[in-house]
C-alpha cells in the first residue's frame, strides 16, 4: 500500500511541519489558513475577482436591464444568444470584453462584465460554485441562475 504522503498534494496547499509539536500540517497558499487533514482537494482561493456576460429571458427574476426595457426573449434563446457569444469569444472572432459591454444585460457591461473581487457568500449559489471552480484567466460553461445565463470569466 502505497504511502499517501508521497502523493502529490493537490493545487494551492504546502506541507509544512509545526515547530511546536513536530506534526505536518497543511497550508492553503491563497488564504494563509492551516489544517491537520491532508487536503483531497484544490485549495479554496478565497477571493476571486470575475468578469461575466448575463442574458436575460422572460423569466428572469428582474426581466430588465439598461438594454432593454422590457426582456420577452424565452429561456432557450436567451441560452442560443449566450452560447453564441461564447463561440465568438473561444474562436477570438470578438474579445470578451467588447461582447460584455454590447450585449450583457448586467449593470457590469459598463466595465467590460467586471464585477471586482468577492468571496464565498456573496453571489448566488450556482455562479458562486462556478466561479470558484475556475483556474484564472479560464471561461465557464453557459450556468444559470435567478438573473439568466452567465458565462463568467475568472481574472484574479
Ligand atoms: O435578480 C434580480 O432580482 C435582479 N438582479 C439582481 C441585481 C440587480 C442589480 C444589480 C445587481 C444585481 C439582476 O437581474 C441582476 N443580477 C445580476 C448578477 C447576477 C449574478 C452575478 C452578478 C450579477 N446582475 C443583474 C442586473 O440586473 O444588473
Amino acid at each position: 500500500m502505497s504511502n499517501d504522503n508521497d502523493a502529490p498534494l493537490p493545487e494551492g496547499w504546502e506541507m509544512r511541519t509545526s515547530r511546536s509539536t513536530g506534526m505536518t500540517y497543511y497550508l492553503n497558499m491563497y488564504t494563509k489558513k492551516s489544517q491537520w487533514e491532508r487536503p483531497e482537494a484544490p485549495a479554496d482561493p478565497g477571493d476571486v475577482r470575475c468578469s461575466h456576460i448575463l442574458v436575460k429571458h422572460a423569466e428572469s427574476r428582474r426581466p430588465s436591464s439598461w438594454r432593454e426595457e422590457t426582456i420577452t426573449r424565452t429561456k432557450e434563446e436567451a441560452l442560443d444568444l449566450l452560447k453564441s457569444y461564447r463561440k465568438q469569444i473561444v474562436s477570438n472572432d470578438a474579445s470578451f470584453t467588447d461582447i460584455a459591454m454590447k450585449y450583457s444585460d448586467c449593470s457590469s457591461a459598463k466595465r467590460g462584465g467586471d464585477l471586482g473581487m468577492f468571496g464565498r457568500g456573496q453571489m448566488q449559489q450556482a455562479f458562486e460554485e462556478e466561479a470558484f471552480k475556475l483556474k484564472v484567466g479560464q471561461l465557464s460553461k453557459p450556468i444559470e441562475t435567478d438573473s439568466g445565463y452567465h458565462i463568467i470569466l475568472r481574472t484574479v
